[in-house]
């Protein structure tokens, strides 16, 4: 991690990490369940994929369980011959056992934890890297209906739910499943009759606490619920504090967080209430059985059909199977909310990309012309599926020039740069380059021949170098520095950043409208792409950043297929073409100088919109 001013926390607060922790954590727990577990076979695959941690795991998982049977039976010999043969020897040698025993469980359980939960993880690692790498594939259309928020919640709760599956319910699930039917087993064979009581018993113990035990949960949540309401109202409050004291209304603000307050002290109290009540009933209930269970045991020794080391072992063992049963019942739940997690990243996961590659894909010819065509191209967005964003619109664009997109707000100009690139595909129509057709070929290669600066570009957060490299990993840093240089970006990377290696900031927000627009150009430059897409910025920049960028531009442009989406009068001076759009359709084209002399929407949007730039 690097020691940036974001990553640096005083040492009396939560590090960034803890606080995304304790989001998760809390998100988690409102998370819904699914009664259908079969979701959860999804995992099968993940988990088959290391051997060595399953078979590891597995077999410390048995000798575990078996450890801990193990100490009952000791304890048994322990009684029955330690105190019958009673010489100081025998008394040693019986707990040199017990504590071998102990140690070996030691042993056993640390590895088993350590494989299971290693497992986990690794599990949880593959399943993240596996959502991620299907994510970022997927077209805009996805996130048009899936909000990225919701995505990145799955990445992050979800996965956390399973992980907390794989890695520690589940190995309780299994342990005390081995535990119980072992445990059962010995008991059936200590004694029929006890076994039978203690089977009569558990339902009786279990099944009130997990009555109450449930009604505790849903009054936490429903605590937890009041207090952020409170500390919502809080804040809302304290954000408003000029408006609240300049309307006097501090009393009223007062006197409504105390309410809010009350309300959420009443739903603790009743969960404390609900609490107490399951505590007192757990003890009673579980000291009474096994009380009633000591009494028949006690009683079947003295009448001598029972060792008093069997009955120890006995009691032992009903403790083990009974808290074996209270843990299974415990991790059901976990067990109920990871099969729906999987289920949510499951969905994930099957999401077919629209934008896929043919099953046998073409390749460009290897001297790239730069030629674009659009033919009779029909388009509606998936999301409105009744509306043509574009309608039979042709073109073509040949090698080297540069061509102006032009047109009215909602046009259609973003969408015919969203084609280009292949977030989608046409309804109907061809798009070719160099007489390629876009859907023969995969998304990558297409994409490959194309450079992008858009309007407000993403930078990432990382150096000046790190952000020019993104638009050709295989560049050299010599080759990154002769492009932020024709991109006029070197002056304020040396200066104001201080060096190609110093960090812009968090997404480089810091960076002025023309500073990263500049920045982007040369990343776009850097890639060194046949076709070059401008979206040019609509909001002003200042004079000398508006010179800057527009040289950029200019260099950016030549010797270069070109399609700009332009707003501003130097730019389309200076197309060989311009394309007018309107409603989706092209109306116009032609170089400016014909288009105004047509008297058309062009003259009519020159006049409009490039016009008091000539005053300017
Ligand atoms: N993701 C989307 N889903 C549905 N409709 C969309 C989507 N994006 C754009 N549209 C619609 O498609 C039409 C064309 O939009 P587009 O963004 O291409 O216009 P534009 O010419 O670039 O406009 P502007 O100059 O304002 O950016 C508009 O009617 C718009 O509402």
């Amino acid at each position: 991690m690097t020691d940036t001013a974001a990553n640096r926390v005083s040492p009396d607060r939560p590090s960034r990490g803890a606080l995304q922790a304790e989001l998760i954590a809390e998100a988690a727990t409102k998370r819904g369940r699914s009664s259908d577990l079969r979701p959860l076979l999804r995992l099968i695959p993940y988990i088959q994929r290391r051997p060595i941690d399953v078979a590891a795991a597995a077999i410390f998982l048995i000798l575990a369980a078996a450890a801990t049977l193990a100490l009952p039976v000791a304890a048994r010999a322990l009684v029955d011959r330690g105190f019958a043969t009673a010489t100081p020897e025998a008394v040693n040698q019986w707990f040199l056992l017990l504590v071998g025993v102990a140690l070996s469980m030691a042993i056993f359980a640390a590895s088993r934890f350590y494989f299971v939960t290693k497992l986990g993880e690794r599990v949880v690692a593959d399943l993240r890297a596996d959502v991620y790498d299907r994510l970022i594939g997927l077209s805009p259309s996805y996130f048009a209906r899936v909000r990225t928020g919701e995505a990145l919640s799955r990445l992050t709760v979800d996965a956390t739910l399973i992980d907390s599956l794989v890695g520690s319910s589940a190995s309780i699930a299994i342990r005390n499943l081995v535990m119980l039917a072992g445990g059962l087993s010995m008991m059936v064979v200590t004694s029929f009759k006890l076994t039978l009581m203690v089977l009569l018993i558990i339902p009786l113990v279990l099944v009130p606490l997990f009555t109450i035990g449930r009604r505790v949960r849903n009054l936490s949540t429903s605590a937890q619920d009041r207090i952020a309401e409170a500390a919502a109202e809080a804040s809302e409050s304290l954000d408003a504090i000029e408006t609240v004291q300049a309307f006097g209304r501090v009393d009223y603000v007062r006197g409504r967080f105390r309410q809010a307050i009350e309300i959420s002290f009443t739903a603790a109290r009743r969960r404390i209430a609900a609490r107490s009540v399951m505590t007192a009933l757990a003890i009673s209930i579980v000291f009474s059985g096994i009380s009633f269970v000591l009494w028949e045991g006690t009683r079947s020794v003295l009448e001598g059909n029972m060792t008093p080391g069997a009955l120890t072992q006995f009691v032992i063992l009903s403790l083990l199977a009974g808290s074996g049963v209270g843990a299974l019942a415990e991790v059901w739940g976990d067990i109920q909310k990871a099969a729906g997690a999987t289920q949510r990243l499951s969905e994930i996961l099957d999401e077919v990309p629209d934008i896929a590659a043919p099953l046998q894909p073409k390749c460009f010819p290897t001297e790239s012309l730069g030629w674009v065509r659009f033919k009779d191209v029909t388009f509606a967005y998936p999301s409105d599926s009744d509306r043509n964003a574009l309608i039979g619109v042709s073109f073509e664009v040949r090698p080297g020039q540069t061509v102006a997109i032009v047109g009215p707000s909602g046009a259609g100009k973003s969408t015919l740069f969203r084609l280009l690139l292949r977030y989608y595909d046409p309804s109907s129509g061809v798009i070719t380059l160099d007489s390629v057709d876009a859907r023969d070929l995969g998304p990558d290669s297409w994409r490959d021949r194309f450079a992008y600066v858009s309007q407000n570009p993403d930078l990432f957060t990382g150096t000046a170098m790190d952000n020019i490299l993104f638009g050709n990993p295989y560049a050299t840093p010599k080759m990154a520095q002769e492009a932020a240089r024709r991109a006029e970006a070197e002056p304020f990377i040396l200066s104001r950043l201080g060096g190609y290696d110093q960090a812009i900031g968090d997404r480089g927000r810091a960076l002025s409208g023309g500073e990263r627009q500049r920045l982007a150009i040369a990343r776009a430059l850097v890639r060194d792409a046949p076709i070059l897409l401008l979206d040019e910025a609509t909001s002003a920049l200042d004079a000398e950043n508006e010179r800057l960028v527009q040289k950029a531009f200019d260099e950016a442009m030549t010797n270069r297929t070109t399609l700009v989406i332009a707003h501003r009068l130097a730019t389309v001076q200076r197309a060989d073409w311009i394309i007018v759009l309107d409603k989706g359709q092209v109306v116009e084209q032609g170089t400016h100088y014909d288009l105004v002399a047509k008297g058309g929407l062009y003259a009519h949007l020159a006049k409009l919109q490039f016009e008091p730039q000539m005053f300017a």
